[in-house]
């Protein structure tokens, strides 16, 4: 497999901070790639170097097999880009700046932008300095696929959108796939690199602190999980979970209003399996598994990744 991107030894240092440090990271042509941390985690400064926006202090670069820095317009035109913050002001409208956009980026398919446009419902003819925040998003969209770039390079793509439309976003990421695109997808919310990437590497502090496909990493391990359960006493259940390995946080009552059901929350660190079949000692009723929170994932992935080392 040849790679789209490779970086090695990148760092870029603003004054005394060091943003990215020594990020050595290799994205295969045809696939989703997802970059992932929390704020401040130095996803958008990453890609910002690889578009050559900015410059790095040391380390070495490449895309699409040249130095970002020697591909000039070149280069860019063969990537599609979605910045993270998105200004768009003046009295143009979103068809007509896309359009003029197209003259620079390069062939597009007669009927692309319109066809874009419907299918994520954005409204051409509107001028773009009206537009809301997800409106001009989806702006962003089309300009960064209406050319089918080899790669396309997206930084919080899915900012402001309603999920309808993050859901024709996953769309578009496959069939970009299977059109033999690449794509580097920056995001903090996992459930959409989960859904999108075939490999993930997980940022924090300037660094990747682990990397692999999605379900290697187990970056979804920490989870919050609340139930209801039926036919099965507070005492039993309690004593049922506290053995579950990495259980934290645990909570079980009787349900205030029903004298048959017990309410359960706790905060699994390890995978909801063995939490879920302790429960099955009643009747489940009800049973929520919330979204793993980023930050808590990646400080106990940073946790074990450290212990381990
Ligand atoms: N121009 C700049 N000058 C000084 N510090 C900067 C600059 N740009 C970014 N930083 C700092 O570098 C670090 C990484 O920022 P970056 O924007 O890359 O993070 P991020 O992972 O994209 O976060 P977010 O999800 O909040 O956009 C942060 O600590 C940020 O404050």
């Amino acid at each position: 497999m040849t790679s789209a991107i490779t970086t090695t030894a990148l760092t870029k240092r603003y004054g005394s901070h060091t943003a990215i440090r020594e990020l050595d990271m290799a994205v295969e042509r045809g696939s989703v790639f997802g970059l992932i941390g929390p704020n401040g985690a130095g996803k958008t400064t990453t890609l910002r170097l690889l578009l050559d926006i900015i410059r790095p202090t040391s380390g070495s670069m490449t895309v699409l097999g040249v130095d970002p820095r020697a591909g000039g317009a070149d280069l860019r035109r063969r990537i599609g880009f979605i910045p993270g913050e998105l200004r768009l002001e003046g009295r143009v409208k979103g068809g007509a700046l896309l359009r003029h956009l197209a003259e620079i980026s390069g062939p597009v398919a007669p009927g692309a932008i319109e066809e874009l446009a419907e299918r994520i419902s954005l409204d051409l003819t509107r001028p773009v300095r009206t537009l809301s925040k997800g409106n001009k998003q989806k702006l962003g969209l089309v300009q960064a696929f209406m050319h089918k770039p080899e790669l396309l390079v997206l930084d919080e793509p899915t900012s402001g959108l309603d999920p309808l439309i993050q859901r024709e976003f996953l769309v578009m990421l496959r069939e970009a796939r299977e059109a033999g695109q690449t794509v580097l997808l920056s995001s903090h919310v996992l459930s959409e690199v989960q859904q999108a990437a075939d490999d993930v590497a997980v940022l924090a502090d300037g660094k990747i602190v682990a990397r692999g496909d999605v379900a290697s990493l187990r970056i979804a391990s920490v989870r919050r999980i609340r139930a209801t359960v039926a036919g099965a006493d507070a005492d039993t259940l309690r004593t049922a979970l506290a053995a579950v390995p990495e259980v934290e946080d645990l909570d079980v009552a009787d349900s205030p209003g029903a004298a048959d059901l017990v309410r359960v929350s706790a905060t699994a660190h390890n995978g909801i399996d063995a939490v879920v079949r302790a429960l099955t000692l009643g009747e489940i009723r009800d049973l929520t598994v919330e979204e793993p929170d980023l930050e808590e994932s990646v400080l106990d992935l940073y946790a074990r990744t450290e212990g381990a080392s």
